[in-house]
């Protein structure tokens, strides 16, 4: 018997403190109903105060766990968010392409709110040159977008230009958020740029420190809409609704940057 449910694999690094990473991710397609599937790149010891320690994976144990998916359960969408080494990135990639996949969102993770590093500076390069082709959708932050552009962004004209740049990697669509950049007057821009048309996803600007995650359960509730059916568009808007509310309700964990709300989107929905 086939059900009509949507699936959407993660390849992510673990969170222990469960606000990011792979469980962001999986926490977000379960409250979208999307059957949620994983490939862990690296294990992390994390809580709302830092990054503790990083503990990689082989490139062949993500390849496995990405064939486990591929050769029997198959996926309607992919995200990537922290893959830290470039063996990693083109074992990824090669994956992506065997399958191919073409639901791809790209999030592309370097640099924990605490500061560690997620992503090896060596890595960059084959992120933009390897991955970046291959994605549906790109999601960088500021730090992100400059890292991978050499630019310095400030400001929606700045981003809108990075978006182009980025766009000229191959991603298809790039979604440039804006919750690093204080420029926005009260408000939280993010930037979607197709290769044509751009579109602004606006909401009011939070004042707080539960912001552990955003970056991943936004990417993630993208993935989840396309793996519905939605366009880019609309999963942007649904994204971008999941994770105003994610960060309105916090939960008031930890001692430090805490983790988002992953129920709230629904609850608000429910009425609650
Ligand atoms: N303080 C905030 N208030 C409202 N929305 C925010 C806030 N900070 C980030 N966001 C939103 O959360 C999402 C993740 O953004 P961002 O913080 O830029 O990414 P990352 O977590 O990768 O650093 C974006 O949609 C952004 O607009
Ligand atoms: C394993 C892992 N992956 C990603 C992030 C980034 O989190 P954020 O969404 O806050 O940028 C993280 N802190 N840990």
């Amino acid at each position: 018997m086939s059900t009509a449910i949507a699936r959407a694999l993660t390849i992510a690094g673990s969170d222990s403190g469960g606000g990011a990473g792979i469980q962001a991710d999986l926490k977000t397609f379960q409250e979208l109903r999307v059957y949620g599937m994983s490939a862990i790149t690296a294990v992390t010891s994390q809580n709302t105060l830092g990054v503790r320690g990083i503990y990689p994976l082989t490139a062949d144990a993500v390849r496995s766990q990405v064939e486990a998916i591929g050769d029997d359960l198959g996926t309607d969408a992919v995200k990537t968010g922290m893959l830290f080494n470039d063996e990693i990135i083109v074992a990824v990639a090669e994956e992506i392409r065997r399958y191919g996949w073409s639901k791809v969102v790209v999030d592309p993770v370097m640099i924990a709110k605490g500061g560690a590093s997620l992503l090896l500076e060596q890595a960059v390069r084959a992120m933009k040159e390897t991955l970046l082709p291959l994605a549906w959708v790109v999601t960088p932050n500021v730090p992100e977008a400059e890292a991978l552009t050499g630019m310095t962004i400030s400001g929606i004209a700045a981003r809108k230009e990075a978006a182009r740049r980025l766009a000229d990697f191959g991603a298809k669509h790039v979604v440039l958020k804006g919750g690093h950049d204080l420029s926005d007057d009260g408000q939280a821009i993010d930037i979607l740029y197709d290769g044509r048309d751009f579109y602004e996803f606006r909401s009011e600007r939070r004042e707080t420190r539960h912001t552990h995650g955003t970056g991943c359960t936004f990417a993630s509730a993208i993935t989840a809409e396309l793996a519905k059916g939605r366009d880019v568009p609309e999963a942007v808007e649904v994204a971008k609704a999941f994770i105003q509310a994610a960060i309105e309700y916090p939960l008031g964990l930890g001692q430090g940057h805490g983790p988002t709300n992953h129920w709230a989107y629904r609850d608000q929905e429910r009425g609650r």
